[in-house]
């Protein structure tokens, strides 16, 4: 349940970066998505098309800030996106590095302060840093989007044990990890932690077939939230046999 509303696909797409509108279009709906995520940036680039495209999905519109490096960038972004695209969900980026794209928390936490005071549901794009994650709730978010890796990277899960805290400390939280997934694998393992969906774009834009990605992208979250439901097994640190010993033949 996001903001209220309650979806059957756990998964999140980008927009950008496909080699083509219509491979776009049929990737997600090959994926199953019922939430895209789309930049202003790109929406103004193409006067108004784009929006026209994307509404052919019938998906709902997450629009972001991305490319926003400062508070009054992603402020300014996020209240001009909800006037374009008529909803009030943004997706909050205020990066801070450059070269790794990482989040900037005290702007982060700042604009989300200011957004959801303004009637945003915010969905902070945020690290996997508990305390970071406090402020944003305390500021009125009700969703959190911790990084894998790296928008763009697809090094999957960076931080496993970080992730896996995070679950563990915001048990009722709605958790979305967010950027760096490369491939199904790292999102069934998002799904099989407990996380309630995964955010990617590039590994599917970026596929030799996008479209085949992305309907294995839906297939891979589905099996990933079904064994998290089913209940996985302990790991243990010794081999235990799981063929019955009774029964062996007695050779004299
Ligand atoms: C489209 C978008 O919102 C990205 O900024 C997002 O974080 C996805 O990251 P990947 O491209 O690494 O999947």
């Amino acid at each position: 349940m996001f903001y209220g509303v309650d979806l059957t696909s756990r998964l999140m797409l980008g927009t950008a970066q496909y080699p083509s509108p219509q491979v776009l279009l049929e990737a997600i709906e090959a994926s199953g998505a019922e939430v895209i995520t789309v930049s202003l940036r790109r929406e103004g680039a193409a006067g108004g098309a784009f929006r026209d495209l994307l509404a052919k999905s019938r998906c709902r519109l997450l629009p972001n800030t991305a490319g926003c490096h400062t508070f009054r960038e992603a402020v300014t972004t996020a209240r001009m996106a909800r006037e374009v695209f008529g909803t009030s969900w943004i997706k909050l980026e205020v990066i801070g590095h450059a070269d790794t794209l990482q989040p900037d928390p005290f702007a982060l936490v700042e604009a989300a302060r200011v957004l959801c005071a303004e009637g945003f549901d915010v969905f902070p794009y945020t690290t996997e840093d508990l305390i970071v994650g406090e402020k944003l709730l305390e500021a009125g978010c009700k969703v959190l989007m911790p990084w894998g890796a790296p928008i763009g990277s697809g090094q999957g899960l960076r931080n496993l044990q970080g992730l896996r805290t995070m679950r563990a400390h915001f048990p009722d939280v709605p958790l979305v990890v967010d950027a760096g997934i490369g491939a199904p694998s790292q999102a069934a393992q998002a799904m099989e932690l407990g996380f309630d969906a995964v955010l990617l774009n590039t590994a599917v834009a970026k596929a030799v077939n996008p479209v085949g990605m992305a309907r294995a992208f839906g297939r891979a979250i589905q099996a990933g939230r079904e064994g998290h439901q089913a209940g996985l097994m302990l790991e243990r640190d010794m081999a235990s046999a799981s063929t019955p010993v009774f029964g062996l033949a007695e050779l004299a």
